[in-house]
């Protein structure tokens, strides 16, 4: 079967135009930044390949300088969905100054067929690389599957590139980007493979942010932005039986704001969510990793302190307490105070139901003692 060099071209870019313009239809609005990177990447794409086709025909320096430009400009816009999606990547100045560099010398040396070609190429080929390798190592969690179906896609598109930029800069075997050379062939039929499991890849990435975005929603207080009850108790659960395990000591505290519905019934609702958020930013730079806090009420927190018995629990909540007179008079106006009561498990204990309920109960102790003070269960 024969295989017209410009007509495979000519499909991958029409699918790139239409991907890009499916795609935002798809997504919809609103959708995440490494979303919007991955459409601009596509339509960059599909620019690039029109301007390569077109260029054949007229205005061949500018608009193959177009093309280049446009391919550097997309695999930058996915190394920038990879950044949010996995973390800060490897080599980013590295890839900067090969994106601008790639048009920039092709330009440059227009006038050198070699030259151009093999600059062009082989500077692409580092830059597919460079991203290639932004799959990897993801600094936070993410499946591989997705991961490894873009590397590949990513590998096979640079090592043809590299093909094609040897033929050209040391070989006359590649007179022309439309010769249909073996190599360019094949480069045209794995670019269009590619450009399928790339855009396949791209959406089980997203699909899997959404899913994380969902599960964090599904976990976190929206006002505060910390666990919320069924989450805490969860982990909570969990951490109350690996201290179990290694025999590690845990103190729970209970807190709740005193008078808080003063608060906001003299200074409004607003100025209570404040409180609420400032006293939970508190708790959690008072905290050391591994601790976990919870909101498990309107203005109730739970904590607890992994490693720590019980007089480790109250030199906290002095820290604690200390912190929040001086930044709730600096930053709220008005001087914030709580209860709290404290509680440790007896030796093996792991039902953090139990355990919380005797912290509460010592809350409860400090409420009626006068609040703005801590009890430890006896
Ligand atoms: N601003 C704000 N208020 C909340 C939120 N959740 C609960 N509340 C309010 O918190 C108040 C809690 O009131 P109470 O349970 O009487 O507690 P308190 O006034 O702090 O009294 P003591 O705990 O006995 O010192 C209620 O008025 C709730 O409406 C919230 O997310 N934001």
């Amino acid at each position: 079967m024969p295989l017209d060099f410009l007509t495979l071209m000519a499909v991958m870019a029409t699918n790139l135009f239409m991907i890009s313009a499916a795609l935002p239809l798809i997504m919809g609005r609103g959708v995440s930044r490494a979303a919007r990177h991955v459409q601009a990447s596509l339509l960059l794409q599909a620019v690039a390949w029109a301007a390569i086709i077109a260029s054949s025909s007229l205005w061949d320096q500018a608009l193959s300088t177009l093309s280049i430009a446009c391919n550097a400009a997309a695999q930058w816009m996915l190394y920038r969905a990879l950044e949010e999606w996995l973390g800060p990547r490897p080599l980013p100045r590295l890839l900067l100054v090969l994106v601008i560099a790639a048009p920039l010398g092709y330009t440059l040396g227009f006038g050198h067929y070699a030259w151009r070609v093999g600059w062009a190429n082989f500077l692409m080929a580092a830059i597919l690389c460079i991203v290639a390798r932004a799959t990897l190592a993801p600094v936070v969690e993410s499946s591989l599957r997705w991961r490894s179906l873009l590397l590949g896609c990513l590998l096979t598109s640079a090592a043809f590139t590299l093909a094609r930029g040897m033929l050209g800069a040391f070989t006359d075997q590649y007179p022309s980007f439309r010769t249909p050379h073996p190599v360019n062939l094949a480069a045209a039929m794995a670019t269009n493979v590619s450009l399928v499991l790339g855009t396949v890849a791209l959406l089980v990435a997203w699909r899997a942010e959404a899913e994380q975005k969902l599960r964090t929603l599904a976990m976190t207080d929206g006002l505060t932005g910390l666990l919320n009850q069924r989450s805490f108790a969860q982990q909570g659960a969990s951490l109350l039986a690996h201290a179990a395990r290694h025999q590690l000591p845990v103190t729970a505290l209970m807190l709740d704001v005193d008078h808080f519905k003063q608060i906001n019934d003299t200074r409004g609702h607003e100025a209570g969510d404040r409180a609420l958020q400032l006293f939970a930013r508190l708790l959690g730079d008072t905290c050391r990793s591994g601790d976990l806090i919870g909101r498990l009420g309107g203005e109730e927190f739970g904590v607890l302190l992994l490693h720590n018995s019980a007089p480790a629990g109250m030199a906290f909540d002095r820290r604690l307490r200390r912190r929040l007179h001086a930044a709730s008079v600096a930053e709220l106006g008005f001087a914030l105070d709580y209860s709290a009561g404290l509680a440790t498990p007896a030796p093996g204990e792991t039902d953090l139901a139990a355990l919380m309920a005797r912290a509460d109960r010592a809350l409860y102790e400090a409420k009626t003692a006068g609040r703005g003070r801590l009890v430890a269960a006896s």
